[in-house]
């Protein structure tokens, strides 16, 4: 048999015994009929997901439809009620608001609760792969939003993730830094290449990002959508609308037709878009 494991880039394989054929390396996110309940509430429901290694993968869903729960088990910080879930020790989170300590400069925000050799110099790398080297000093109330989620951002990228949660981190910036960010995100996943889950509830990010968006609804996965577009991708293809417009159908959001694109002849029935269905649906 053999094996493998992802450490960042490096795939070391172990060969057990001497077989010919190639063994695909097993996913490192594995969730196998996951619930998790509060109370008498189910908010995740017999859930199964599966993240490959380096695979870009970004969570829609309604408000309340449990995303942030996932995305907390799969952090470790909060319990399954049962079911498996499997995920990589070396896991780090982003969350909306870039949670830093007020009383520590950045570079300490960075390397907060490791113990690292020498952890100004991996801090000030970890700060200089997000543009911030030169605020290594700087008090966290002296940062931008733009900035202090950076440094958030270092803080998780020292560690090393083979598997990076990020829940809605460009949620609270203006229009033109979550542009950046994307394009930073983006980059540092190239280079380092961790599994990545995004929550988001932004239509166009998930699309613009992620290799596969998935759309969580009563508590389990109802669709699953590969996106095949090359990137940089352009919200002005045609596919990539077409996938938008499924999502946001999929999200229960109607969306008016302009009056001038009103057919004048009675409409063909709209097909019924059933969640399964899109499948392995692919642009
Ligand atoms: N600690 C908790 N105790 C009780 N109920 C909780 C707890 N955490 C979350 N919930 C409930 O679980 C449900 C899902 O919440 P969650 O935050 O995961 O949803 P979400 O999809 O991330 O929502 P949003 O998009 O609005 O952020 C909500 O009804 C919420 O009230």
């Amino acid at each position: 048999m053999t094996t493998f494991s992802l450490n960042l880039g490096s795939v070391k394989a172990r060969h057990e015994d001497a077989v010919d054929a190639p063994a695909l390396p097993r996913s490192p996110v594995q969730a196998r009929q996951l619930s998790k309940r509060f109370g008498a509430n189910t908010i995740l429901d017999n859930l199964d997901l599966e993240i490959r290694a380096g695979e870009f993968v970004a969570l829609l869903g309604r408000s309340g439809s449990g995303k942030t729960t996932l995305l907390r088990a799969l952090a470790g910080l909060d319990r399954i009620s049962s079911g498996t879930l499997e995920v990589p020790q070396a896991r780090a989170a982003v969350f909306q608001e870039p949670r830093l300590m007020p009383w520590k400069r950045a570079w300490r925000n960075v390397t907060l609760g490791l113990k690292i050799d020498h952890p100004r110099q991996r801090a000030l790398a970890a700060l200089e792969e997000v543009g911030l080297a030169h605020r290594e000093n700087a008090w966290p109330a002296t940062l931008s939003g733009g900035e202090a989620q950076r440094v958030a951002l270092a803080r998780a990228l020292v560690r090393e993730p083979q598997l990076l949660l990020l829940d809605e981190p460009f949620a609270a910036l203006d229009a033109l830094t979550r542009i950046r960010m994307h394009q930073l995100i983006l980059s540092l996943w190239r280079q380092h290449r961790p599994s990545v889950l995004l929550v988001t509830h932004d239509v166009d990010e998930a699309v613009l990002l992620a290799d596969r968006v998935l759309v969580l609804e009563q508590g389990r996965i109802a669709a699953d959508i590969a996106i095949t577009q090359q990137r940089p991708r352009s919200a002005d293809a045609p596919r990539f609308q077409q996938v938008r417009a499924q999502l946001l159908q999929l999200l229960g959001v109607e969306l008016d037709t302009p009056a001038s694109a009103q057919p004048e002849t009675p409409a063909a029935p709209a097909p019924i878009i059933t969640p399964f269905n899109f499948s392995n649906f692919s642009i």
